[in-house]
């Protein structure tokens, strides 16, 4: 029985990283993720004038309640999305000129209806080049607070960014949301919210916050959810046996209930208070799923699709086609590479079930992409990927363990470094 030792959740790690910045205190960080994502958010704080202090296993955060120390500052947000739409956010809280850019990926990435609604808060807010886009200068003079009305249809992260905000302005916010996906990512920052001592209090479809700050803690990082997909998937497809221990019944992540999308293929999957086990069980159903709610699992599933006895429809996946790449186009493009058949539409994708033949997986810089694939690679010898050291954003080690968990079955991988 494997236990998989999963890193930190990325999503958990930066919203540490924020609210342990906002905080009245020194708060310790114990098993951050330590990838592109987080080190570049990290990297941010330092630029803006936190302090971050390391150790192997935990991260250290001086916390300024009033706002970044330096009064200018260039922040350079890599390829992380969560960086990029929540620094901004915490400078627009303090007062100096700061100017936040990202890599040509993240450049291409959305972020208007964040910024709108900065503005909307009185925020004077400049995007240099594209509308909308990175990258973006701030003004800042603090936030005076109030209501307003946000568009998370596209990204929840644009209500993160919001909610982690509320408390740091000096009237508190009200945020009426008019359409919301990744809902589950909203539920994480709100129980996070209140690990730093603020409670979020919801009317209808108004968020509520109020101003007062945050108190610093100790807070533990637990496994990435997303990441344990690919694990998970891997038991599934090879009729192994992987247990995650660390999320389990109490986890915060919604992506864990990727293991229900496997179990209602066939795998068996228990759901303990300290791990995850799933099962494969030697065959796996076809099935029709919306997985609005869990997109980051979409193109795991997707990879493992060939594999079913009937054909698989992902269905409620429309914003997979702003994230690191077009998702969707992503996955039917390398499933055909495969030799498999697929379909896409505006928000979804089916496969038909077959035999994936070797092909090289074309990554568009895509960490999920690679990851997802490789899980194909247990079945299908000879996948290869055009940049596998893309996985970085999320999971360096990815192709070590993979290839150790899979060593371990007597699978032996492609080579991908
Ligand atoms: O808030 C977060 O940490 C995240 C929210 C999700 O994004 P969207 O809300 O844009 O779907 C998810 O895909 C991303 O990997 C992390
Ligand atoms: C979409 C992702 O990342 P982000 O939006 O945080 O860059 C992801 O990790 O799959």
């Amino acid at each position: 029985m494997p236990a998989v030792d999963i890193p930190g959740s990325k999503s958990v790690t930066a919203r540490a990283l924020f609210l342990a910045a906002a905080a009245d205190g020194v708060t310790t960080l114990v098993r951050p993720l330590r990838s592109d994502d987080t080190e570049g958010f990290a990297e941010g704080l330092a630029r803006l004038g936190y302090r971050v202090g390391r150790t192997p296993d935990t991260w250290q955060v001086d916390g300024r309640p009033q706002g970044p120390a330096l009064p200018e500052a260039e922040v350079y947000c890599r390829d992380g999305a969560t960086t990029a739409r929540f620094l901004p956010t915490l400078a627009a809280a303090g007062h100096g000129s700061y100017r936040f850019d990202a890599s040509e990926q993240m450049r291409r990435r959305p972020l208007a209806p964040l910024t709108r609604a900065l503005r909307d808060l009185g925020v004077d807010l400049r995007h240099e080049a594209a509308e909308g886009h990175h990258p973006l200068r701030i003004e800042a003079a603090g936030v005076e607070g109030g209501e307003v009305t946000l568009d998370a249809g596209q990204s929840s992260q644009y209500l993160t960014a919001l909610l982690l905000l509320g408390p740091l302005t000096r009237k508190g916010l009200r945020i009426r949301v008019t359409d919301l996906v990744s809902a589950p990512y909203v539920e994480i920052t709100i129980a996070m919210m209140r690990s730093f001592g603020v409670e979020v209090a919801r009317e209808g479809e108004v968020f509520v916050v109020p101003a007062g700050g945050y108190r610093a803690t100790t807070y533990a990082v637990e496994p990435d959810a997303s990441t344990a997909s690919y694990f998970f998937a891997a038991a599934a497809v090879t009729g192994r046996e992987v247990t995650v221990p660390g999320l389990g019944r109490g986890a915060l992540q919604g992506d864990l209930g990727f293991v229900d999308v496997l179990r209602r293929m066939g795998a068996e999957v228990e759901i303990a208070d300290d791990g995850t086990t799933v099962r494969g069980t030697g065959s796996l159903r076809g099935l029709t799923v919306a997985m609005r709610d869990i997109s980051d699992t979409m193109p795991t599933l997707a990879a493992i699709a060939p594999f079913a006895e009937g054909p698989v429809r992902i269905e409620d996946v429309a914003n997979t086609r702003v994230k690191e790449c077009d998702r969707l186009d992503a996955c039917a493009e390398n499933l055909r590479r495969l030799g498999i058949e697929v379909a896409t539409g505006e928000d979804w994708i089916e496969i038909r079930p077959g035999t994936p033949a070797p092909a090289e997986i074309k990554t568009f810089g895509d960490h999920r992409i690679v990851m997802s694939f490789a899980v194909t690679g247990l079945r299908t010898p000879g996948i290869s990927f055009d940049d596998p050291g893309c996985v970085k954003k999320t999971f360096p080690g990815f192709h070590e363990a993979f290839g150790e968990l899979a060593a371990g079955w007597g699978i032996p991988l492609t080579p991908s470094r």
